[in-house]
C-alpha cells in the first residue's frame, strides 16, 4: 500500500449525524429539510455552527447547490466541495473529506443532502426536468422510462445469463421491508410479501413498482473530523474509501450483469485494512432491486450469477446471516432522488448501538456502498467503531 493509502487510513471519524424530514416532509422545502438535518448533526457532534469550516454536498435540482445551502446556514466555510457522481456522490466525499482534512485544509466538515420531491420544490428524479438537462442522446429514440428503464435491462440480462428468478429478486424487497417494519423512521411499514412484489403493476418490465425504490422526501447530514481530534463519545472511524466509475449511457455498459462496485469496494477494504469476513453489516444502494444482487457479486459476497440464490431464504433480512440495509433501504425508508447519505446515517447508528429492535448484535465494522446514474459512478466506504 503507497503511504497516501496509509495516511488516510483512520484519519477522519464521523462525530455527528441526524436526518430530517423522513417520507414526508409536510410541505418543507428542500433547504428547510437539509438546514434541519445539519444543525441537527452538529449538535450531535457537540458543536456549534461556527465551528463549521467545510461544505460538502450534491444536488440534482441546483447547479450551485452550495452556494444556496451555505448562504441558508450562514456558514462562511473555507472549504467547498460539491463533486456530483450521483447517488454515490456522499459516500465518494468521504474520501475528499479525508484528504482535505488530512492537508489541514479545514477541521470539520459537514456532509449534507436533502430533497422534497413529494410536496416541497425539488425535480423528479424521473422528470422530464432531468433528461432535458442530462440527455442520453444513444437512447432517447426508445424513450425509455429512466432510471427505471435502464436497470430493468440490467435485471433482464441477469435472468437470461445466470437465471435469476423475479421471485429471488423480490427477496430483496421483502427483506427490506421486514427491516424497515423494525425502523419507526421508514417511511412504508406495512407488510409486503413476495407474492405482493410480483403482483404490482409493471414500470419497467421485469420491475414492478415494489421493485423500484421509492420517491420520498428525506434529508441527512453527517460530521466528520480529524479522528485524533474527535471527542465525540462515540466516533465513527472511516477507515477505507474509494470510487470507480465505468460509463454514463447503460447503452455503454461493457456487460450489464457487471458493475465496478466490485472496484471500489476492493480499494476501500485495502485501504482499510479490513476483509469481507470482518464486515458486520452492509448498507447498499438499493434504488432497485437488481442493484444488492449485482453489489452483493461484484464485491465478493458471492460468486457472480449467484446473487440471486444468495439474498433468498430471508438471508440479508432481519435474523439472516448478512445484515444489508438496516435502515429499510431506498425500497422502504427513504430516497429522495439519491439515497447513499441515508446508508451512511444508517451505519453510524449502527455502529453506536443506537438502533433499538433493529440493531444488528455486536456491530463493528461495516460497509457502506453508493450507486450513482445507471449503475455508473460506484463509491464504498469502511466504517468501524474501533480504532487500531
Ligand atoms: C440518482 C442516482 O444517481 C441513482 C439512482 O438512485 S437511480 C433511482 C432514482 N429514483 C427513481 O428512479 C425512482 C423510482 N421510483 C419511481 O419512479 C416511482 O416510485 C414509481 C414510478 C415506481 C411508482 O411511483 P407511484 O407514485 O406509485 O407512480 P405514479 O404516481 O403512477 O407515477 C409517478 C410518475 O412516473 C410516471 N410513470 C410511472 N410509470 C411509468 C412508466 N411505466 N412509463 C413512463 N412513466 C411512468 C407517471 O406518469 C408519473 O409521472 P408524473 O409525476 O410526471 O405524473
Amino acid at each position: 500500500m503507497t503511504d497516501w493509502n496509509k495516511n488516510l487510513r483512520g484519519a477522519i471519524a464521523i462525530t455527528g449525524c441526524a436526518t430530517a424530514g423522513i417520507g414526508d416532509a409536510g410541505g418543507l422545502n428542500e433547504l428547510e429539510i437539509t438546514s434541519l438535518a445539519v444543525h441537527a448533526a452538529v449538535r450531535d457532534a457537540g458543536l456549534r455552527m461556527e465551528d463549521i469550516d467545510g461544505l460538502m454536498s450534491a444536488s440534482l435540482s441546483s447547479s450551485m447547490w452550495l452556494n444556496k445551502l451555505s448562504e441558508y446556514l450562514g456558514l462562511y466555510p473555507r472549504f467547498m466541495d460539491s463533486t456530483q457522481i450521483g447517488g454515490a456522490s456522499f459516500v465518494g466525499h468521504l474520501l475528499v473529506a479525508a484528504a482535505a482534512i488530512q492537508a489541514g485544509l479545514c477541521r470539520n466538515i459537514v456532509i449534507a443532502y436533502g430533497a422534497a420531491p413529494r410536496g416541497g420544490n425539488g425535480v423528479s428524479a424521473t422528470s422530464g426536468a432531468r433528461a432535458r438537462l442530462d440527455p442520453f442522446p444513444y437512447e432517447e429514440p426508445f424513450q425509455p422510462f429512466n432510471p427505471p428503464t435502464s436497470y430493468a435491462l440490467a435485471t433482464r440480462r441477469h435472468m437470461h445469463e445466470y437465471g435469476t428468478t423475479r421471485e429471488q429478486l423480490a427477496e430483496v424487497a421483502v427483506a427490506a421491508r421486514a427491516w424497515a417494519r423494525l425502523n419507526p423512521e421508514a417511511y412504508k411499514r406495512e407488510p409486503l410479501s413476495i407474492a405482493d412484489v410480483l403482483a404490482a403493476r409493471v414500470i419497467s418490465s421485469p420491475l414492478t413498482a415494489r421493485d423500484c425504490c421509492l420517491v420520498t422526501d428525506g434529508a441527512g447530514a453527517i460530521v466528520v473530523t480529524a479522528a485524533d481530534r474527535a471527542d465525540a463519545a462515540r466516533p465513527v472511524y472511516v477507515q477505507g474509501t474509494a470510487m470507480a466509475h465505468s460509463h454514463r449511457q447503460i447503452a455503454c455498459m461493457a456487460d450489464l450483469t457487471r458493475t465496478v462496485a466490485g472496484q471500489s469496494a476492493d480499494l476501500a477494504r485495502e485501504r482499510a485494512g479490513v476483509a469481507l469476513a470482518d464486515i458486520d453489516l452492509v448498507q447498499l444502494y438499493d434504488a432497485f432491486t437488481i442493484n444488492p444482487v449485482l453489489f452483493l457479486e461484484d464485491m465478493g459476497f458471492c460468486a457472480k450469477g449467484e446473487g440471486g440464490a444468495f439474498v433468498s431464504g430471508g438471508r440479508i433480512a432481519p435474523g439472516g446471516e448478512l445484515p444489508v440495509n438496516t435502515n429499510g433501504g431506498g425500497l422502504s425508508c427513504v430516497h429522495p432522488g439519491m439515497y447513499s447519505m441515508f446508508g451512511l446515517v444508517e451505519a453510524v447508528r449502527q455502529l453506536r448501538g443506537e438502533c433499538g429492535e433493529r440493531q444488528v448484535k455486536q456491530a463493528r465494522t461495516a460497509l457502506v456502498h453508493g450507486n450513482g446514474g445507471v449503475l455508473s459512478a460506484q463509491a464504498t466506504t469502511v466504517l468501524t467503531n474501533w480504532m487500531d
